[in-house]
């Protein structure tokens, strides 16, 4: 389908962890009326077992999970449903794959320094993901590129903010979703 026969709108909302992303993506998908979807549910148990551990995830690892979420935004689109999904989609390699077929889906990508992010790890409880595993998060993560639809927000502001400024830019780019908010 190309852009212009294109309607829905999968916006997948990435960053490292702790950078917002379920807090962000489930106010989103409340304000735009769409249906969310959590990356975390994605992972095999292994993965999981391995993030718990204190191990991060290698390419290998993240293969047969990116491919999951990039079926999860096929269905979407094929029913032409908008949604938001989390996915730390730290690489561009990793939101290639996420796009290819998908032409509806649109990036947020939750952009903030490693001193802001690691004080909210460390007020969060109950998550399996280790706040020790922030450094190699920020070591895999390639911010979003100019070439790639979407917007970089800064998650030093408060989560209202950053929700409201998404839906200016979703609007901006003519989302057909946003100007129903
Ligand atoms: N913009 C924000 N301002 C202040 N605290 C935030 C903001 N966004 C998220 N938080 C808090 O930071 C922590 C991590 O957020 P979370 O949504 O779990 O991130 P992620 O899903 O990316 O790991 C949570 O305790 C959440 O309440
Ligand atoms: O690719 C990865 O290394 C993981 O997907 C990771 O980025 C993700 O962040 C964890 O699943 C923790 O979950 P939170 O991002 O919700 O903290």
């Amino acid at each position: 389908m190309s852009a212009r026969e294109r309607s829905s709108t999968i916006v997948v909302v990435m960053g490292v962890s702790g950078s917002g992303k379920t807090t962000i993506a489930r106010s989103l998908a409340e304000r735009l009326g769409v249906t969310y979807s959590e990356a975390d549910e994605f992972h095999p148990p292994e993965n999981i077992a391995k993030m718990e551990s204190g191990v991060p995830l290698n390419d290998e690892d993240r293969l047969p999970w990116l491919r999951s979420i990039a079926a999860w935004i096929s269905e979407q689109e094929r029913a032409d449903v908008s949604g938001v999904v989390t996915c730390s989609a730290l690489k561009r390699s990793y939101r290639d794959l996420l796009r290819t077929g998908n032409d509806g889906v649109w990036f947020l990508h939750l952009a903030g320094s490693r001193e802001v992010i690691s004080d909210r790890l460390a007020g969060r409880t109950g998550h399996f993901m280790p706040a020790s595993l922030l450094d190699s998060q920020f070591a895999d993560l390639e911010p979003l590129e100019s070439d790639e639809v979407g917007y970089t927000a800064d998650v030093s502001e408060d989560a209202e903010v950053i929700v409201d400024r998404s839906l200016a830019a979703l609007k901006a780019a003519g989302r057909r979703e946003a100007d129903l908010t």
